[in-house]
């Protein structure tokens, strides 16, 4: 590979990354050698030569295969100044990764052919998670509305974006389609996602490296930041110090912040007040337990994309139907279920039949089943009204007691897999028309009373938890 050669490959990825990276970083790199199919380029910094390495490193790769360059691997090494070695001590840290250290220079990071793929700064993006691909139902249409509200752009009306929700639910999913959204309608935007670990991870790399400043502008310089599972910096004191300094810049220079965490800022324990209080400062936007229509909407959109995979697979009518139902723990979960199904189904050659699916997934719902009881509903109602537990299968009638009690059947038929009479036997052994009395009742009462809307909400999750 020539000079002219990286000159072309410079122009591409000017194109690619867009401006403001490839000034910040690709301009940076200077040219080496080839050897061996290994380009070699040097870089002014550890901290550049890591940077690029993690984040651009896949795209420098391709566009130099494509210029014609034969080049599997790339490295690159602090640039030897007035023909010296860079200094001990940075070899040394270098060394402590896998890395061998390079013949002339200390090596920073390598990229290879077969490292995973990266397109921006920040962690890697799912290519899957896209809004096209996201299915929008009621638990999650507001989290989706304002995530594509961030995406589409236009003047900063809600700062942060807050979604939290549990496990599953497609936090991260949305987090990348804003990504992938801007990253085909504004090029020019830097947009950075990563988890709170790995910004933990990159902060105490910097300070390691005594590069704190670098870490600094390099987070403070970004146009739209996204941080998914926030939870995890709590109680770590200087991280969330380094994160809260970061995220005020930010807001300060309305930069767009859209943060996840597996349940809203205030229930986060040992996180600060000052950054609960500026979490909350935005939206925040809860993504609900999925209900069963949800669930049956993503496993069709789903099946759809499997038809590509497995051509020919026939399903038959009524198990997708069979599994919104039975699993609602999550949608991993749901997805896990249906990745296995087709495996099985292509393995063996047959219709995916109702019963195949029941052995097929025999622990899956198992497992499912396993997860709420009437019994644990019980205890939890009665806990959250403050009564007795045998009040839940006693004769009383007052309203006080008799509310919860609807609640905690609707709440049964809901998130069990029992039939009505198995549940009225387990409420002191009442009639199976009481059940659907008490189910009937509490679904008109939810649409009307914000109350007991939210209580059924907040007991749904503690019992999914
Ligand atoms: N509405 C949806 N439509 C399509 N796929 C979804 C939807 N919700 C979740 N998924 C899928 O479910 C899986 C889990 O989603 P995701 O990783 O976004 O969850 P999460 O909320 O970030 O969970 P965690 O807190 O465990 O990280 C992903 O494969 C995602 O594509």
């Amino acid at each position: 590979m020539t000079n002219d050669t990286w000159g072309r490959v410079q122009r591409d990825l000017l194109e690619a990354v867009g401006k403001n990276n490839y000034t910040t970083w690709i301009e940076p790199l200077e040219f080496n050698t080839v050897e061996n199919g290994v380009a070699r380029f040097h870089v002014p910094t550890t901290f550049i030569g890591n940077w690029v390495s993690r984040n651009f490193g896949q795209q420098i790769l391709m566009h130099l295969t494509r210029a014609g360059a034969e080049v599997e691997r790339i490295e690159f090494s602090v640039a030897p100044k007035n023909g010296a070695r860079k200094d001990a001590v940075s070899a040394k840290e270098f060394r402590t990764k896998t890395e061998a250290p390079a013949p002339a220079a200390p090596v920073v990071r390598t990229a290879s052919a077969n490292g995973s793929n990266i397109d921006l700064p920040g962690a890697p993006l799912d290519k899957r998670f896209t809004f096209d691909t996201f299915v929008v139902g009621k638990p999650n249409e507001l989290a989706h509305a304002a995530a594509r509200r961030v995406a589409e752009g236009g003047p900063v009306s809600f700062n942060p974006l807050f979604l939290y929700g549990g496990v599953g639910l497609g936090k991260t999913h949305l987090m990348h389609a804003i990504a992938w959204h801007l990253h085909r309608t504004r090029p020019d935007l830097r947009v950075m996602y990563l988890s709170a670990e790995q910004f933990m991870y990159r902060f105490v790399q910097a300070l390691r490296e005594n590069s704190s400043m670098q870490f600094k502008e390099m987070f403070r310089s970004v146009d739209v930041l996204m941080v998914d599972d926030v939870q995890f910096i709590a109680g770590k004191d200087s991280t969330q110090e380094e994160f809260f300094h970061t995220f005020n810049a930010l807001i300060d220079q309305h930069r767009q912040i859209v943060i996840s965490a597996d349940r809203a800022p205030v229930e986060i324990k040992k996180l600060e007040e000052r950054i609960a209080s500026r979490l909350q400062s935005g939206l925040v936007v809860d993504l609900h337990p999925t209900d069963y229509e949800l669930r049956l909407g993503i496993l069709q959109h789903k099946v759809e994309q499997y038809r590509e995979s497995y051509p020919g697979l026939k399903i038959q009518d009524g198990v997708l139907e069979f599994l919104a139902h039975r699993i609602s723990t999550n949608v991993r979960v749901l997805e896990g279920a249906l990745t296995k199904l087709f495996a099985f189904g292509s393995l063996v050659g047959r219709e995916i039949t109702l019963d195949l699916t029941q052995d097929c997934l025999a622990d899956v719902l198992r497992a499912s089943d396993r997860k709420v009881t009437v019994e644990e509903i019980q205890r939890k109602v009665s806990e959250h009204y403050n009564m007795r537990l045998s009040d839940m299968i006693g004769p009383k009638r007052h309203r006080t007691i008799a509310r919860p009690r609807q609640m905690a059947m609707y709440l049964s038929k809901k998130l069990t897999s029992r039939s009505l009479p198995e549940i009225g036997k387990r409420f002191g052994g009442r009639d199976h028309t009481t059940v659907m009395h008490a189910v009937k009742r509490i679904e008109e009462l939810k649409a009307v009373d914000n109350q007991i809307a939210e209580d059924l909400e907040l007991l749904r999750r503690m019992l999914e938890a």
